[in-house]
């Protein structure tokens, strides 16, 4: 049974149609990756799955519950944990800080003594940042912030985590890793569910893939059914068709119009 389900879920702001009866699921001990061109719906599916946005028509049912009007913190209690493309971190507390108060706000004074991912510099080690728990966090590396970010919400306990662009910024070495501690947080139960513009990573790490493109999904699949989708090639896998190794897919680049 899925964690979750999007479940023909329709937003409209005005005249745009941001997201058009997209449906799809996360599943427990799965990494699902949700793909498209710049404008196709991405980031508003993730507010409609946490809560911050209504959508105009649809359901979002998480641990087999409709979870449509609950509320950011209400679902975010009940394991729904999420990044953001834009940095949330509290600059002037130093990352060791920054982590041990993502784990109070979620689990209250006991959350001191550590949850079941682990204490505050377990979860640092965890992501690779141990070594600059005690800086400022307004003075470290964009990469280093993401993968503070990411820390910050696997402080929350996650059952699904959404993770919106979580490699950019990251270097080639910090990708590889990063993507390891996905499938390692995937392996221990957690729907993890991404957006994401490294091909590379989404089809290393992603057991099944969607694809939006103008607020729909054109196509779902698995990696290798996905590079192979002549839809998904035309709207964002971008190659020429007379270029010979176009089915080469170490040679795929991302359009991004
Ligand atoms: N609050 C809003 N008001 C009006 N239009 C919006 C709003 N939020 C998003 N949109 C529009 O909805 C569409 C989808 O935007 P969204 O940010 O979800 O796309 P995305 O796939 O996440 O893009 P990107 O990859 O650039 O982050 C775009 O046309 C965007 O301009």
């Amino acid at each position: 049974m899925a964690l979750l389900e999007v479940d023909e879920v329709v937003v409209r702001f005005g005249g745009v149609t941001a997201v058009n009866e997209a449906a799809f699921t996360a599943d427990r001990g799965s990494i699902t990756g949700l793909i498209g061109p710049n404008g196709a719906g991405k980031t508003t599916c993730f507010n409609v799955i946490t809560g911050l946005q209504k959508p105009t028509k649809g359901r979002i049912r998480y641990r087999d519950r409709d979870v449509t009007g609950w509320p950011v913190h209400k679902r975010a209690r009940h394991g729904v944990g999420r990044t953001f493309q834009r940095l949330e971190a509290f600059g002037s507390l130093t990352v060791r800080d920054n982590v041990r108060v993502a784990q109070e706000i979620h689990g209250g004074p006991l959350a001191w003594f550590g949850r079941s991912r682990g204490g505050v510099d377990m979860l640092l080690d965890r992501v690779g940042i141990l070594d600059y728990a005690d800086e400022r966090a307004d003075s470290i590396p964009t990469g280093t912030a993401r993968l503070l970010e990411l820390a910050r919400c696997l402080a929350s306990d996650p059952q699904l985590l959404l993770l919106d662009e979580p490699s950019s910024g990251l270097d080639e070495t910090e990708t590889d890793a990063f993507g390891e501690l996905l499938v390692e947080l995937a392996g221990e139960g957690c729907a993890v569910l991404m957006v994401e513009h490294d091909m590379d990573l989404v089809m290393s790490v992603c057991n099944d893939i969607h694809v939006l493109d103008f607020g729909r999904i054109i196509a779902s699949g698995t990696p290798a059914e996905i590079r192979a989708d002549a839809d998904v090639q035309r709207a964002y896998l971008g190659y020429s068709e007379s270029d010979e190794s176009a089915h080469d897919t170490s040679v795929m680049e991302v359009v991004t119009p």
